[in-house]
């Protein structure tokens, strides 16, 4: 499939007639899926993980060509998530395929209910380009797990990735099993136009209300895995130290190009000079003194020109309007390069305190009432992700109870992602459902509602309706 140009019109009717070739050719396959069993799952898992582990050095040689990635990063974020997704489902799914029996409620007293777990069918995954192999391979290992046949659409933005990831798939699965169609956004959109029983995207939520319209069209449900600006709260009490050291790991990994990364501190006054000494000397031991962390081999770059542009024209705008560069701030627009950026003063109206950053630049904003950091948080979009380092009780139940977000860390930050027994997933404009582990299968699975019939009561209500029948309906209003 990638071997077809999809730049001109005739590469994309050609790239399409594939798209609907392999589609309807789908169709048998998931209909025999419906009975797959536990032990054909888990070959399939099994191979994946294979696969990936043997192309191992391949993916980390795709991760430094697309956006230099460090070695030690693509094997961290990239290669164990995968390997800890799939090692999860195989080691649950049998409990995870299991119908679970319930209880019969009052009105279904004489029946025995329970949940059967189905696979949804043919789905589709859409990938954004910052962690292309975890957020490909991850969400199919719960596709996967759940018993679908799939389709992956990787991001154009990283060609060697999704060349690995291609490889893999086509290494493992035949492409009634799972196809993979690289491309632009017109392949994309190509693939959603078809009534796929459902659709885990992961990328930005502009993007994601492109595949919300699109499902609706065919009533597929979905999965949105969006992004948005996840705030971190340092109160007065925080261990200063250690959220100076773990937020920027959580903030320049990936050069600041992921979804749950820290997109800007809100820091109290009292403590803000302190937090920002021991900022620059986290700082400084990862990556060197100002001018050398253009050398060091732990930063990644800046995925694309067109991204580069944006993250500096964020910068540009914040400093005109007065903001103050604490360190960093050195663009090297021939290497996508911008240095780690810490920046203070930033007025409420210059954009990068609206729009999301996903780059290497931290604002750093003051505050004295924890109450205006909150109720700026509920002014905005929900977040994807929110951090609060405090240790002050009061504090934390303050933030978590008054504030929402997809996930959240209490001193910790972007390891939520990690938790296989926690659902990951965004709310309202950060995202729709969630996926990972158990809550990865129930995302790719149909909950069907089973009754089994023992004894029969509902004849009490059957007609023709009499007096008793009435009398019986409000007993049971009275008493259900
Ligand atoms: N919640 C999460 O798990 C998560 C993880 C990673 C990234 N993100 C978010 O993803 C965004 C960055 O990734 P991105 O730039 O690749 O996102 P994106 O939304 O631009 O692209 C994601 C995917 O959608 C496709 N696409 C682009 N335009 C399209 C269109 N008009 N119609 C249909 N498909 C289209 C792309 O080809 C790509 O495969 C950020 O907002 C980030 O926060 C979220």
């Amino acid at each position: 499939m990638d071997t077809i140009a999809t730049g001109s019109d005739s590469g994309l009717n050609q790239i399409n007639s594939e798209i609907q070739r392999v589609f309807a050719l789908q169709r048998a396959t998931a209909l025999r899926l419906r009975q797959s069993t536990k032990a054909e799952r888990i070959a399939k898992i099994r191979k994946l993980k294979a696969a990936l582990l043997a192309n191992r050095e391949a993916v980390i040689a795709a991760g430094f060509a697309d956006f230099g990635k460090p070695a030690t990063e693509v094997e961290l974020t990239e290669i164990l998530p995968v390997i800890a997704e799939a090692n999860d489902a195989l080691r649950k799914l049998g409990g995870w395929m299991k119908p679970k029996k319930v209880w019969p409620s009052r009105m279904a007293v004489g029946t025995q209910g329970y949940m059967q777990y189905e696979p949804k069918g043919r789905v589709l995954i859409v990938a954004p380009w910052n962690y292309p192999v975890n957020l490909s391979l991850g969400p199919l290992v719960s596709a996967l797990a759940a018993g679908n046949a799939v389709i992956i659409k990787p991001s154009e933005m990283t060609p060697h990735a999704s060349a690995v990831i291609g490889k893999i798939v086509r290494e493992v699965f035949t492409e009634d099993e799972v196809a993979l169609f690289e491309g632009p956004a017109p392949v994309a959109q190509a693939l959603l136009e078809l009534p796929f029983d459902h659709i885990f995207f992961t990328g930005s939520p502009a993007v994601g209300k492109i595949v919300m319209a699109a499902a609706a069209k065919n009533l597929t449900s979905v999965t949105l895995e969006l992004g948005g600006k996840s705030p971190t709260i340092v109160d007065e009490t925080a261990d200063l130290n250690m959220a100076a050291k773990n937020i920027l790991w959580a903030k320049f990994t990936n050069n600041g190009q992921t979804c749950i990364a820290p997109d800007h501190i809100y820091v109290h006054a009292s403590v803000k000079d302190e937090f920002l000494r021991h900022c620059i000397a986290a700082l400084e031991e990862a990556y060197g003194k100002d001018a050398q962390q253009i050398d060091s081999p732990c930063l990644a770059r800046i995925v694309n020109e067109r991204h580069a542009e944006r993250v500096k024209a964020l910068l540009d705008d914040a400093t005109a309007r007065g903001a103050r560069v604490v360190t960093g701030g050195q663009v090297d627009a021939g290497q996508r390069y911008i240095a780690p950026t810490l920046i203070d003063g930033i007025p409420d109206d210059a954009k990068i305190m609206s729009e999301e950053i996903f780059g290497p630049l931290l604002p750093i904003i003051s505050f004295t009432e924890l109450s205006t950091v909150i109720a700026r948080i509920n002014a905005d979009p929900k977040p994807l992700a929110l951090y609060v380092w405090s240790r002050k009780q009061e504090n934390i139940d303050k933030v978590m109870q008054q504030t929402t977000s997809g996930g959240a860390c209490i001193n910790h930050c972007v390891v939520q992602f990690l938790h296989g027994n926690l659902p990951f997933g965004g709310v309202n404009n950060s995202g729709i459902g969630s996926g990972h582990g158990h809550h990865g299968f129930l995302a790719f699975s149909h909950e069907r509602a089973v009754v089994r019939g023992r004894i029969m009561l509902a004849k009490m209500f059957y007609p023709p309706y009499t007096g008793m029948t009435r009398r019986l309906v409000n007993l049971f209003i009275k008493t259900v």
